[in-house]
């Protein structure tokens, strides 16, 4: 294994930068993209260069294919990447990568799915033994195998590959059912298709080499994105209480750690700061009130460190 800078003398230097992958296109593309801004990574990158120095950090950006960053960072020739666990599974590369953390973008299901009506196809055991069309071969594969009960080389299913809108292949009579991510179910409604099993839940992850070359800058982005992840999922909730209903409203509102408490000018009364999750606030807000709090104001949080 090792990890290894680009070659080709057109190409920048990266000999001494943390190679970073992330998807050049589809959809964690826009997600990956204001996450790099947000967690303060800079760098230009010009037209058709899947290549891009940041300009304020020892890091190289390569724009890849989110299906391929799991074997480049497995294979040690990223440092470290952002991509699927669908893809992590598929390229069965979970042994060989190090998950640094979950991101909460690209959450989805890998599912069987079978035309809705006329087929009497209810489960993914009513598709033993027919034909199954998917990108994601291992996971289909593994998943009929164990229907079957048998190994993969002895299952009687037939998985076919197709690289996209693998939607269609039950209407244009290449399958009886397909596996494919499913988000809203939009797009498998549309075909006429109807979920019949779930495989797989999904969502972006953060991955590094299991010998990284970078670890203490690795560990520097795995920080920023926490902190971005903690700025997203709280606000900070200020109120004054009187003391005497403070240990009341802080059972309400405990915080990540404790309330931060500081006395107030009149005589009594004290002015509490505390993170609340952003989809408990209201309720929280009415039991403060509840408790005695007045004057509540909720602030956005634009970053946070634990
Ligand atoms: N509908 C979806 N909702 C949320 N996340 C998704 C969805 N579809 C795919 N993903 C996630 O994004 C990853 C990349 O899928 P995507 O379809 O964007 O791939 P692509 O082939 O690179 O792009 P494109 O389909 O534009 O060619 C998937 O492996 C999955 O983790
Ligand atoms: O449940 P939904 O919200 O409708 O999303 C599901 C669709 O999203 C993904 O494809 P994508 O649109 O990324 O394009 P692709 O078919 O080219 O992979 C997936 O392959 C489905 O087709």
């Amino acid at each position: 294994m090792s990890s290894s800078s680009f070659v080709n003398s057109s190409l920048p230097d990266t000999s001494d930068r943390m190679l970073f992958a992330v998807p050049k296109k589809g959809r964690l593309y826009d997600q990956c993209l204001s996450l790099l801004s947000n967690i303060g990574i800079e760098f230009n990158r010009k037209p058709r260069h899947d290549i891009a120095l940041a300009t304020n950090m020892p890091i190289a950006l390569v724009f890849l294919p989110a299906a391929d960053i799991a074997a480049y960072v497995a294979n040690g020739n990223i440092d470290l990447g952002i991509t699927g666990l669908d893809i992590i599974r598929e390229s069965q590369t979970e042994n060989d990568v190090a998950e640094l953390m979950r991101l909460g973008f690209g959450k989805c299901k890998l599912q069987v799915q079978a035309p809705a009506v006329n087929t009497g196809v209810a489960s993914a055991g009513d598709l033993v033994g027919k034909r199954i069309v998917t990108s994601f071969i291992n996971l289909t594969k593994e998943k009929f195998a164990e229907l079957e009960g048998v190994s993969v080389d002895r299952m009687s299913t037939q998985v076919r590959f197709v690289s996209g809108s693998v939607e269609a292949a039950c209407g244009l009579g290449l399958a009886d059912g397909i596996v494919d991510l499913v988000e809203s179910g939009d797009t498998m409604r549309a075909a006429g298709l109807h979920a019949v099993d779930t495989i797989l839940e999904t969502e972006s992850v953060l991955i590094t080499n299991k010998h990284p070359r970078f670890p203490k800058l690795a560990g520097v982005i795995k920080q920023r994105v926490e902190g971005l992840l903690t700025a997203r999922k709280y606000v900070l909730c200020q109120y004054n209480i009187a003391r005497e209903n403070l240990e009341a409203a802080c059972r309400v509102a405990p915080g990540r750690q404790a309330p931060t408490v500081t006395t107030l000018e009149q005589d009594g009364w004290v002015a509490v700061s505390v993170m609340v999750e952003k989809k408990m606030l209201n309720d929280t807000m009415d039991k403060l009130q509840e408790a005695g709090a007045i004057d509540l104001l909720v602030l956005q949080i634009a970053n946070a460190r634990a």
